[in-house]
Protein backbone atom coordinates (compact mmCIF):
# COMPACT_ATOMS: atom_id res chain seq x y z
CA UNK A 1 0.00 0.00 0.00
CA UNK A 2 1.34 3.39 -0.85
CA UNK A 3 1.28 5.98 1.57
CA UNK A 4 1.07 9.23 -0.20
CA UNK A 5 1.08 11.28 3.10
CA UNK A 6 4.76 10.81 2.90
CA UNK A 7 6.93 13.39 0.99
CA UNK A 8 10.27 12.61 0.65
CA UNK A 9 11.80 15.55 -1.09
CA UNK A 10 15.48 14.91 -2.52
CA UNK A 11 17.84 17.38 -2.56
CA UNK A 12 18.59 20.00 -0.04
CA UNK A 13 19.28 22.76 -1.84
CA UNK A 14 17.50 26.22 -2.82
CA UNK A 15 14.27 24.34 -3.94
CA UNK A 16 14.19 21.71 -2.13
CA UNK A 17 14.73 23.68 1.51
CA UNK A 18 11.94 26.03 0.53
CA UNK A 19 9.08 23.21 -0.50
CA UNK A 20 10.19 21.48 2.46
CA UNK A 21 9.55 24.93 4.83
CA UNK A 22 6.32 25.73 2.30
CA UNK A 23 5.12 22.05 3.27
CA UNK A 24 5.61 21.86 7.02
CA UNK A 25 3.83 25.29 7.78
CA UNK A 26 0.84 23.37 6.35
CA UNK A 27 1.83 20.13 8.52
CA UNK A 28 2.33 17.76 5.79
CA UNK A 29 4.65 14.86 6.72
CA UNK A 30 8.09 16.08 4.84
CA UNK A 31 11.57 14.25 4.87
CA UNK A 32 13.99 16.05 3.54
CA UNK A 33 17.07 13.48 2.14
CA UNK A 34 20.44 14.83 0.93
CA UNK A 35 20.81 14.03 -2.89
CA UNK A 36 24.79 14.14 -3.34
CA UNK A 37 25.90 12.72 0.29
CA UNK A 38 24.82 9.67 1.84
CA UNK A 39 26.41 10.26 5.35
CA UNK A 40 23.47 8.22 7.15
CA UNK A 41 23.03 11.06 9.49
CA UNK A 42 19.38 12.39 10.00
CA UNK A 43 18.83 15.92 12.06
CA UNK A 44 16.28 17.89 12.81
CA UNK A 45 17.20 21.81 11.08
CA UNK A 46 15.17 24.85 11.41
CA UNK A 47 15.14 26.21 7.93
CA UNK A 48 14.49 29.89 6.70
CA UNK A 49 12.82 30.78 3.75
CA UNK A 50 13.29 34.48 2.87
CA UNK A 51 10.90 36.68 0.48
CA UNK A 52 11.27 39.24 -1.34
CA UNK A 53 8.77 41.55 0.56
CA UNK A 54 6.95 40.49 3.67
CA UNK A 55 8.55 38.40 6.78
CA UNK A 56 10.41 35.45 7.11
CA UNK A 57 9.26 32.17 7.24
CA UNK A 58 10.55 28.97 9.01
CA UNK A 59 10.36 25.46 10.07
CA UNK A 60 12.16 22.26 11.73
CA UNK A 61 12.44 20.02 8.82
CA UNK A 62 13.86 16.00 8.93
CA UNK A 63 16.74 15.61 7.44
CA UNK A 64 18.52 12.62 6.36
CA UNK A 65 19.97 10.51 3.75
CA UNK A 66 18.85 7.19 1.76
CA UNK A 67 20.82 5.01 4.49
CA UNK A 68 18.03 5.81 7.11
CA UNK A 69 15.18 4.31 4.69
CA UNK A 70 14.27 0.53 3.85
CA UNK A 71 11.61 2.00 1.67
CA UNK A 72 10.35 5.60 -0.08
CA UNK A 73 6.49 5.01 0.75
CA UNK A 74 5.21 7.88 -0.46
CA UNK A 75 5.52 10.86 -3.21
CA UNK A 76 8.97 11.68 -3.70
CA UNK A 77 9.91 15.44 -5.20
CA UNK A 78 13.35 15.96 -6.78
CA UNK A 79 15.23 18.75 -6.11
CA UNK A 80 18.54 17.74 -7.39
CA UNK A 81 20.65 19.03 -9.91
CA UNK A 82 19.36 16.72 -13.25
CA UNK A 83 23.06 15.33 -13.81
CA UNK A 84 22.25 13.17 -10.51
CA UNK A 85 19.13 11.66 -12.34
CA UNK A 86 20.63 8.65 -13.95
CA UNK A 87 22.60 7.32 -10.51
CA UNK A 88 19.62 8.54 -8.34
CA UNK A 89 17.54 6.50 -10.67
CA UNK A 90 19.92 3.38 -10.23
CA UNK A 91 19.65 4.04 -6.15
CA UNK A 92 16.33 4.45 -5.60
CA UNK A 93 14.65 1.72 -7.90
CA UNK A 94 14.35 -0.94 -4.98
CA UNK A 95 13.38 2.11 -2.23
CA UNK A 96 10.68 3.27 -4.56
CA UNK A 97 8.30 0.70 -5.33
CA UNK A 98 5.12 2.26 -7.02
CA UNK A 99 5.49 5.56 -5.19
CA UNK A 100 4.68 8.10 -7.78
CA UNK A 101 8.18 10.82 -8.86
CA UNK A 102 7.77 14.67 -9.40
CA UNK A 103 10.31 16.15 -11.08
CA UNK A 104 11.41 19.56 -10.03
CA UNK A 105 14.50 20.42 -12.33
CA UNK A 106 15.45 22.49 -15.62
CA UNK A 107 16.29 20.70 -18.81
CA UNK A 108 14.91 18.14 -21.57
CA UNK A 109 15.30 14.05 -21.05
CA UNK A 110 15.63 14.71 -17.24
CA UNK A 111 13.12 12.51 -16.90
CA UNK A 112 14.58 9.53 -18.89
CA UNK A 113 16.78 7.27 -16.30
CA UNK A 114 13.67 6.31 -14.76
CA UNK A 115 11.72 5.53 -18.28
CA UNK A 116 14.33 3.44 -18.70
CA UNK A 117 14.52 1.60 -15.30
CA UNK A 118 10.48 1.20 -15.94
CA UNK A 119 9.32 3.47 -12.82
CA UNK A 120 5.62 3.31 -12.87
CA UNK A 121 4.95 6.90 -12.28
CA UNK A 122 6.50 9.99 -13.32
CA UNK A 123 5.47 13.37 -13.47
CA UNK A 124 7.42 16.42 -14.39
CA UNK A 125 6.76 20.03 -13.13
CA UNK A 126 8.16 23.94 -14.51
CA UNK A 127 9.29 25.98 -11.80
CA UNK A 128 8.25 29.38 -11.79
CA UNK A 129 9.99 30.32 -8.92
CA UNK A 130 13.46 31.81 -8.33
CA UNK A 131 15.20 30.36 -5.08
CA UNK A 132 18.90 31.19 -4.38
CA UNK A 133 20.57 30.13 -1.05
CA UNK A 134 22.45 32.26 1.58
CA UNK A 135 23.08 30.29 4.01
CA UNK A 136 23.55 26.72 4.77
CA UNK A 137 20.16 27.28 6.47
CA UNK A 138 18.41 29.74 4.66
CA UNK A 139 17.00 30.58 1.07
CA UNK A 140 16.12 33.68 -0.58
CA UNK A 141 12.57 32.76 -2.35
CA UNK A 142 10.50 34.75 -5.40
CA UNK A 143 7.52 32.66 -6.45
CA UNK A 144 6.47 34.11 -9.98
CA UNK A 145 3.60 32.08 -11.03
CA UNK A 146 1.79 28.93 -9.83
CA UNK A 147 4.11 25.79 -11.08
CA UNK A 148 2.41 23.61 -13.07
CA UNK A 149 2.81 19.79 -13.08
CA UNK A 150 2.03 17.24 -15.92
CA UNK A 151 2.41 13.29 -16.63
CA UNK A 152 5.07 12.05 -18.22
CA UNK A 153 4.21 8.03 -17.02
CA UNK A 154 0.61 8.09 -15.26
CA UNK A 155 -2.48 8.79 -14.99
CA UNK A 156 -4.88 12.02 -14.52
CA UNK A 157 -6.06 11.23 -10.99
CA UNK A 158 -2.49 10.10 -9.93
CA UNK A 159 -1.49 13.88 -11.07
CA UNK A 160 -4.37 15.63 -9.32
CA UNK A 161 -2.94 14.00 -6.18
CA UNK A 162 0.53 14.49 -6.30
CA UNK A 163 -0.44 18.26 -7.04
CA UNK A 164 -3.00 18.67 -3.88
CA UNK A 165 -0.11 16.77 -1.84
CA UNK A 166 2.42 19.22 -3.15
CA UNK A 167 0.65 22.85 -3.55
CA UNK A 168 0.90 24.97 -0.81
CA UNK A 169 -0.35 28.48 -0.22
CA UNK A 170 3.62 29.58 0.21
CA UNK A 171 4.64 27.58 -2.95
CA UNK A 172 1.75 26.84 -5.16
CA UNK A 173 1.67 24.25 -8.14
CA UNK A 174 -1.99 23.42 -10.33
CA UNK A 175 -2.40 20.42 -12.87
CA UNK A 176 -1.10 20.98 -16.66
CA UNK A 177 -2.29 18.73 -19.40
CA UNK A 178 0.22 19.93 -21.82
CA UNK A 179 3.62 19.82 -19.30
CA UNK A 180 5.11 19.19 -22.82
CA UNK A 181 5.02 22.13 -24.36
CA UNK A 182 6.07 24.22 -21.38
CA UNK A 183 9.09 22.23 -20.60
CA UNK A 184 10.42 23.29 -24.25
CA UNK A 185 9.36 26.83 -24.23
CA UNK A 186 11.59 27.14 -20.48
CA UNK A 187 14.12 25.03 -21.94
CA UNK A 188 14.93 26.57 -24.77
CA UNK A 189 14.95 30.13 -22.60
CA UNK A 190 17.27 28.12 -20.52
CA UNK A 191 19.68 27.30 -23.56
CA UNK A 192 20.35 30.91 -23.77
CA UNK A 193 20.70 32.01 -19.89
CA UNK A 194 22.69 28.78 -19.33
CA UNK A 195 25.08 29.40 -22.05
CA UNK A 196 25.60 33.45 -22.63
CA UNK A 197 25.40 34.69 -19.10
CA UNK A 198 28.27 32.29 -17.85
CA UNK A 199 30.43 32.65 -21.19
CA UNK A 200 29.67 36.48 -20.72
CA UNK A 201 30.40 36.23 -16.89
CA UNK A 202 27.44 38.38 -16.62
CA UNK A 203 23.93 38.56 -14.92
CA UNK A 204 20.55 37.47 -16.17
CA UNK A 205 19.72 41.10 -17.28
CA UNK A 206 22.74 41.43 -20.23
CA UNK A 207 19.14 40.49 -23.02
CA UNK A 208 17.24 43.27 -21.96
CA UNK A 209 19.75 45.76 -21.42
CA UNK A 210 22.66 44.77 -24.78
CA UNK A 211 20.71 44.29 -28.15
CA UNK A 212 23.49 42.01 -29.16
CA UNK A 213 22.93 39.25 -26.61
CA UNK A 214 19.20 39.69 -27.27
CA UNK A 215 19.83 38.54 -30.66
CA UNK A 216 22.17 35.53 -30.28
CA UNK A 217 18.94 34.31 -27.62
CA UNK A 218 17.00 35.30 -30.96
CA UNK A 219 18.89 32.74 -32.62
CA UNK A 220 19.13 29.99 -30.15
CA UNK A 221 15.42 30.14 -29.83
CA UNK A 222 15.32 29.55 -33.55
CA UNK A 223 17.64 26.91 -33.79
CA UNK A 224 16.33 25.06 -30.79
CA UNK A 225 12.42 25.71 -32.12
CA UNK A 226 13.49 23.41 -35.52
CA UNK A 227 14.35 20.38 -33.06
CA UNK A 228 11.31 21.05 -31.28
CA UNK A 229 8.87 20.91 -33.92
CA UNK A 230 10.35 17.71 -35.02
CA UNK A 231 9.39 16.35 -31.65
CA UNK A 232 5.50 17.46 -32.08
CA UNK A 233 5.91 20.67 -30.21
CA UNK A 234 4.80 24.01 -31.82
CA UNK A 235 6.06 27.24 -30.09
CA UNK A 236 5.86 30.93 -31.30
CA UNK A 237 9.75 32.56 -31.56
CA UNK A 238 7.95 35.91 -30.44
CA UNK A 239 6.41 34.56 -27.77
CA UNK A 240 9.49 32.51 -26.72
CA UNK A 241 11.46 36.17 -26.63
CA UNK A 242 8.73 37.51 -24.82
CA UNK A 243 9.34 35.35 -22.27
CA UNK A 244 12.79 35.57 -22.15
CA UNK A 245 13.01 39.46 -21.85
CA UNK A 246 10.16 39.04 -19.20
CA UNK A 247 12.97 36.80 -16.90
CA UNK A 248 15.93 38.69 -18.11
CA UNK A 249 14.18 42.23 -16.74
CA UNK A 250 12.59 40.54 -13.58
CA UNK A 251 15.99 38.91 -12.79
CA UNK A 252 18.21 41.58 -13.93
CA UNK A 253 21.45 41.21 -11.55
CA UNK A 254 20.96 37.95 -10.42
CA UNK A 255 23.56 34.83 -11.60
CA UNK A 256 22.05 32.08 -13.29
CA UNK A 257 22.57 28.80 -11.92
CA UNK A 258 25.19 27.20 -14.39
CA UNK A 259 26.96 30.46 -13.65
CA UNK A 260 26.92 30.36 -10.08
CA UNK A 261 28.01 26.47 -10.37
CA UNK A 262 30.78 26.73 -12.16
CA UNK A 263 31.99 30.02 -10.06
CA UNK A 264 31.89 27.14 -7.15
CA UNK A 265 33.78 24.66 -9.40
CA UNK A 266 30.35 22.22 -9.61
CA UNK A 267 29.29 20.49 -12.26
CA UNK A 268 26.46 22.49 -14.38
CA UNK A 269 23.06 21.26 -16.13
CA UNK A 270 24.46 21.94 -19.43
CA UNK A 271 24.10 18.52 -20.89
CA UNK A 272 20.67 18.51 -20.08
CA UNK A 273 20.25 22.03 -21.75
CA UNK A 274 21.95 22.54 -25.11
CA UNK A 275 23.98 19.60 -24.98
CA UNK A 276 20.44 17.56 -25.06
CA UNK A 277 19.11 19.58 -28.09
CA UNK A 278 22.41 19.04 -29.76
CA UNK A 279 21.82 15.27 -29.34
CA UNK A 280 18.40 14.83 -30.58
CA UNK A 281 19.62 16.90 -33.39
CA UNK A 282 22.27 14.78 -34.51
CA UNK A 283 19.45 11.99 -33.77
CA UNK A 284 17.29 14.08 -36.10
CA UNK A 285 20.47 13.98 -38.91
CA UNK A 286 20.01 17.96 -38.19
CA UNK A 287 23.38 18.81 -36.56
CA UNK A 288 23.40 21.94 -38.98
CA UNK A 289 20.06 23.08 -37.51
CA UNK A 290 21.81 23.72 -34.45
CA UNK A 291 25.46 24.89 -34.58
CA UNK A 292 25.19 27.84 -32.48
CA UNK A 293 23.25 26.01 -29.87
CA UNK A 294 25.88 23.09 -29.60
CA UNK A 295 28.57 25.57 -29.51
CA UNK A 296 27.57 27.29 -26.57
CA UNK A 297 26.94 24.56 -24.48
CA UNK A 298 30.47 23.15 -25.24
CA UNK A 299 32.34 26.30 -25.01
CA UNK A 300 29.84 26.44 -21.04
CA UNK A 301 31.17 22.69 -20.97
CA UNK A 302 34.92 23.30 -21.26
CA UNK A 303 34.50 26.67 -19.12
CA UNK A 304 32.82 24.25 -16.05
CA UNK A 305 35.80 22.20 -16.56
CA UNK A 306 38.67 24.71 -16.28
N1 LIG B 1 16.75 27.91 -7.89
C1 LIG B 1 15.93 28.36 -8.85
O1 LIG B 1 15.56 29.55 -8.84
C2 LIG B 1 15.43 27.46 -9.92
C3 LIG B 1 15.86 26.16 -10.01
N2 LIG B 1 15.37 25.36 -11.02
C4 LIG B 1 15.81 23.96 -11.12
O2 LIG B 1 15.52 23.28 -9.91
C5 LIG B 1 16.48 22.24 -9.68
C6 LIG B 1 17.07 22.44 -8.28
O3 LIG B 1 17.73 23.70 -8.28
P1 LIG B 1 18.32 24.41 -6.98
O4 LIG B 1 17.63 23.95 -5.76
O5 LIG B 1 18.40 25.85 -7.29
O6 LIG B 1 19.79 23.83 -6.97
P2 LIG B 1 20.84 23.76 -5.76
O7 LIG B 1 22.18 23.69 -6.38
O8 LIG B 1 20.55 24.80 -4.75
O9 LIG B 1 20.50 22.37 -5.09
C7 LIG B 1 20.52 21.20 -5.82
C8 LIG B 1 20.79 20.03 -4.92
O10 LIG B 1 21.06 18.91 -5.78
C9 LIG B 1 21.77 17.96 -5.06
N3 LIG B 1 22.86 17.43 -5.90
C10 LIG B 1 23.93 18.08 -6.38
N4 LIG B 1 24.71 17.25 -7.07
C11 LIG B 1 24.11 16.03 -7.02
C12 LIG B 1 24.42 14.75 -7.53
N5 LIG B 1 25.53 14.53 -8.26
N6 LIG B 1 23.57 13.73 -7.28
C13 LIG B 1 22.43 13.93 -6.57
N7 LIG B 1 22.09 15.12 -6.04
C14 LIG B 1 22.92 16.15 -6.28
C15 LIG B 1 22.36 18.65 -3.82
O11 LIG B 1 21.61 18.17 -2.73
P3 LIG B 1 22.33 17.83 -1.32
O12 LIG B 1 22.84 19.16 -0.85
O13 LIG B 1 21.21 17.28 -0.52
O14 LIG B 1 23.39 16.86 -1.61
C16 LIG B 1 22.05 20.12 -4.06
O15 LIG B 1 21.85 20.80 -2.87
C17 LIG B 1 17.52 22.37 -10.81
O16 LIG B 1 17.19 21.49 -11.85
C18 LIG B 1 17.33 23.82 -11.29
O17 LIG B 1 17.72 24.00 -12.63
C19 LIG B 1 14.46 25.81 -11.92
C20 LIG B 1 14.01 27.10 -11.86
C21 LIG B 1 14.44 28.03 -10.87
C1 LIG C 1 15.60 31.23 -16.24
C2 LIG C 1 15.53 31.18 -14.72
C3 LIG C 1 16.41 32.25 -14.15
C4 LIG C 1 14.08 31.50 -14.33
O1 LIG C 1 13.80 31.26 -13.03
C5 LIG C 1 15.84 29.79 -14.24
O2 LIG C 1 15.31 28.85 -14.76
C6 LIG C 1 16.80 29.48 -13.18
O3 LIG C 1 16.94 30.21 -12.20
O4 LIG C 1 17.43 28.41 -13.27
Amino acid sequence: MNDLQNIYIIGAGAIGKTLAVALRLENRKVYLLRGSVDDGLTETRTLQVIPETGDTIEAAVEVSSFSQFSELNGVIVLTNKSYGNRRLAETLRQKAGNSPLVLLQNGLEVEQPFIELDYPAVYRCVLFVTAQTVSENAVRFKPVSVSPIGIVRGTVAGLHEVVSLLDSARFQFKADNDIETIVWKKAIINCAFNSVCPLLDIDNGIFHRNEAALGIANRIITECMAIAREKGIHLDAGEVEQNLLRISRSSDGQLISTLQDIKNGRETEIDTLNLAIARMAKGLGMEEAVRETALLGELTKIKSGL
